[in-house]
């Protein structure tokens, strides 16, 4: 499998180093030999139709900032999505919640040229999920987005293949691990939220834009594309009400704990009602996990209510949600 990886950042190069880690046992194990093609990032791209050396693509851009220096393409990734062969583009360019670019560009422009997609990016999928969908349908491809909702959480595909057939009435959570750190370390350390903000940028779970992290605009990107591709509704983000965790502080969380409760950022789907808000949690609800962990818990009408739990950011955990629909891809194609 020939893969194009656009954006090199935490999630892209954390793509690049499973990838590069796992390559014997996914032959073994798979007979999938995937071969990344082509790197793009903002400056540039790095090109080799025989296969990109990975050790040394992520040395050159850790030390250098640009992966252009690698083999000096300065070629944008448009171009680069439209003339390199490759079966899969993988995007993992910044969620821009307002515009969905350039993520929903490079998408439509991996069909148009009859190549799958596999994507982490939340804001094309939240705001154009039915126009991508149907563009997919229309040029015979794939389009896979485990990674954008929980990150490494099972929960797209889990819904779509192991509670196939039943009724999902509601879906309601903890889908923002960078807010579930803060408001965990203002309870347990009574850290304030700024020195909780940062260590949560130095981890690499924050949005490029930490303020769609904890304003709830990525909580709510997710309730949409779960609304959308789980319980077929056609949403966008304009539909969720939306509040983010800016007035909690660790005096608010103590008083809450007080009564045994906690706070969380819950985001939930309902009927037809979309909402992301601060809620009381009691402090024994399945609900109530920590750091950077993301839960959803599902209603619905065959299996009862269904909780998973996963940690919803990072560059390995969401590059495994990322490998596992690049082999999902392989799989399938296999088959025909
Ligand atoms: N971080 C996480 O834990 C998770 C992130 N995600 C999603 O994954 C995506 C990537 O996140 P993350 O890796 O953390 O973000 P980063 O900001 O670390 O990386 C973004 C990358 O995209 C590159 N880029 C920006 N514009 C373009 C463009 N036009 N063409 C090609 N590359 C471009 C940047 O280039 P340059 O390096 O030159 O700036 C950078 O390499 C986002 O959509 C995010 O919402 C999803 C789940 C978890
Ligand atoms: N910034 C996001 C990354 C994953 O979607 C988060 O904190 O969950
Ligand atoms: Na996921």
């Amino acid at each position: 499998m020939k893969i194009i990886l656009v954006g090199f950042g935490v999630i892209g190069r954390g793509v690049a180093k499973v990838i590069d880690e796992k390559k014997k046992l996914l032959k073994e194990k798979y007979g999938f030999e995937p071969k990344i093609v082509a790197i793009c990032d903002s400056s540039g791209a790095a090109i080799d139709e025989s296969g990109l050396d990975l050790k040394k693509a992520i040395e050159v851009k850790e030390k250098t900032g640009k992966i252009a220096n690698y083999n000096g393409k300065k070629i944008s990734s448009v171009e680069v999505i439209e003339s390199i062969d490759a079966d899969v583009v993988v995007e993992a360019t910044p969620t821009n919640i307002k515009t969905g670019e350039p993520a929903r560009t490079h998408i439509l422009k991996a069909f148009e040229n009859g190549k799958h997609v596999v994507t982490a990016n939340k804001g094309p999928l939240a705001l154009y999920f039915k126009e991508l969908v149907e563009s997919a349908e229309k040029h015979g491809v794939m389009f896979r987005y485990e990674a954008s909702v929980g990150g490494a959480m099972p929960i797209i595909n889990l819904a779509k293949e192991t509670l196939a057939g039943n009724e999902i009435k509601s879906i309601k959570g903890i889908l923002n691990g960078t807010t579930n750190y803060i408001l965990t370390k203002m309870e347990k350390e009574k850290l304030d939220f700024n020195t909780v903000l940062k260590e949560a940028q130095e981890l690499g779970i924050a949005e490029t834009d930490p303020s769609q992290d904890i304003y709830g605009y990525d909580t709510a990107a997710k309730i949409v594309i779960l609304a959308n591709s789980i319980m077929g509704m056609n949403k966008t983000i304009d539909d969720v009400k939306i509040e983010g965790i800016t007035r909690i502080t660790p005096e608010a969380i103590e008083l809450a704990n007080k009564s045994g409760y906690t706070i969380k950022l819950i985001g939930e789907v309902k009927k037809n009602k979309l909402v992301v808000e601060p809620r009381l949690v009691q402090l024994d609800s399945p609900l109530n996990v920590k750091g950077t962990l993301n839960v959803a818990m599902f209603n619905t009408d065959l299996a009862k209510e269904v909780v998973i739990v996963g940690r919803g950011a990072g560059a390995t955990e969401t590059a495994s949600a990322i490998l596992s629909d690049l082999i999902n891809i392989h799989l399938k194609v296999k088959e025909k």
